[in-house]
């Protein structure tokens, strides 16, 4: 199947004025969606899901925070140490001890961060934004002359004044040499008009490469990475089934299936999403809603009469993309709002074939006992229903035939 079979394009994109997409993906799963609540992923876990995301192209892997334990800081090591394509990435406070331990870990990239917002400064560091601002150039000096390429990270920038944040950024740049700056929306406030205006305003006023890290207090995180992708940011950070602190980051699969949609980026091997969300589902113990784009489990399942009648004959009718695309599998469900065209394209399709009176007759079944059940029926039930039909089709026929004597 041809690559422009496989999905609808986002053809009002042409009336559209963006700035061409320059991006690339660092997943933070292994970081920001181990600080779910109750997250915890062994070695193996993560070296696994570090395996899949570098073979589906993801430039950098964030691997974690290693100064938050011992075994923490053993798995970032193996990681960085697999030879990947992917670069590893790791969290570090503005604190030497931090960069000490990022640098035992053999990471490509460290990420310095501060918060610079006045709500962290008083309530958090009880310090000003200049002392702050020192400690993270302090670290930074030290992380750069040790050789580590360096993320200068503004947390809860999406609350710290657009010129500080320009202050800060443009010291920093001019003073040493870090290879990105980032901007974190910490507690998700912002949404895409206001993602693309602060993006914009740093993209003008720095030469340095834009990280945006959004999270989805607001269910907005998608929206907003791809608002600052159009306005110039390069690294987009995203989690896999959107996991985070509280209600989550990006998630890697709406970004990625986004990109390709709206964007025309297919370098990314979409067809390990699915496959990895469950990974991701039992590793966390945490399984998306079923109504999560891209990987719910109704991502590609369908009930109702009109839609199906339709997908049989052409399924981009009622799917954005085949799952396919996605590693997913498309499911047509029995119930309540099937239709006669739906069923009857379903139970041909498990090798059954009814007369027209027989399949009306099956029709009536399947919605009373959907009502009565308050859910749709399973392959088995169907099955029961269509021998109850024949059944009941057989003896009215011999009835009519002794009628008719
Ligand atoms: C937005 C984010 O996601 S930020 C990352 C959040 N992730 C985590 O917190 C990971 C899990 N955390 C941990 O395991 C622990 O909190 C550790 C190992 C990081 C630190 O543990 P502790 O040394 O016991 O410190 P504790 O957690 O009590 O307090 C955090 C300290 O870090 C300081 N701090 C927080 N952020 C920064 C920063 N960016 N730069 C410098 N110092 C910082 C705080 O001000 C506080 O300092 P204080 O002890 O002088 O008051
Ligand atoms: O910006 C970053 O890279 C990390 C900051 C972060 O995790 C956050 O503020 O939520």
């Amino acid at each position: 199947m041809s690559e422009s079979e496989q999905y609808s394009r986002n053809t009002l994109m042409d009336f559209i004025e963006y700035r061409p997409l320059d991006i690339e993906i660092c997943d933070v799963t292994l970081r920001d969606g181990e600080q779910t609540p109750g997250v915890v992923f062994t070695k193996e876990q993560k070296l696994a899901v570090a395996s899949e995301l570098d073979s589906m192209g993801i430039e950098v892997i964030e691997a974690g925070f290693p100064v938050v334990s011992a075994y923490e800081k053993e798995i970032v090591k193996e990681i960085a140490n697999q030879g990947f394509n992917s670069r590893i990435c790791c969290l570090s406070r503005a604190v030497k001890g931090d960069v000490d331990a990022a640098l035992e870990c053999d990471v490509d990239i460290v990420s310095i961060f501060i918060a610079m917002s006045d709500m962290h400064l008083k309530y958090k560091y009880h310090r000003s934004f200049e002392d702050m601002l020192g400690c993270a150039k302090e670290a930074i000096e030290y992380a750069t002359d040790h050789g580590l390429k360096v993320r200068f990270a503004a947390e809860d920038a999406s609350r710290t004044p657009i010129d500080r944040l320009k202050q800060a950024f443009k010291e920093v740049e001019n003073e040493y040499k870090v290879q990105y700056v980032s901007l974190a929306d910490t507690v998700g406030i912002l949404n895409p008009a206001t993602t693309h205006y602060l993006v914009s305003e740093i993209f003008k006023s720095v030469n340095t490469s834009i990280c945006i890290h959004c999270h989805d207090d607001l269910g907005m995180a998608t929206a907003n990475t791809l608002a600052a992708a159009e306005a110039g940011a390069k690294q987009l950070h995203t989690t896999v089934n959107a996991i985070g602190e509280r209600a989550g980051n990006a998630s890697l699969e709406e970004v990625l299936v986004a990109l390709r949609v709206q964007y025309g980026i297919d370098r990314y091997d979409t067809t390990r999403l699915t496959a990895l969300s469950r990974m991701i589902s039992e590793y966390s113990g945490i399984t998306p809603s079923v109504n999560k784009a891209v990987v719910g489990q109704n991502a590609f399942t369908h009930e109702s009469g009109i839609h199906v009648a339709a997908i049989l004959e052409e399924p981009r009718t009622y799917e954005l993309f085949l799952p396919e695309m996605v590693g997913g599998k498309r499911n047509l469900v029995v119930g309540k709002h099937t239709g006669t065209k739906a069923l009857k394209g379903i139970i041909n399709s498990i090798g059954f074939c009814l007369e027209r009176e027989e399949l009306c007759a099956l029709i009536e079944k399947v919605k009373v006992c959907t009502e009565e059940k308050h859910k749709s029926i399973s392959r088995e039930q169907l099955e029961k229903l269509i021998t109850q039909v024949r059944q009941e089709q057989e003896t009215s026929g011999s009835r009519e035939e002794k009628f008719s004597i």
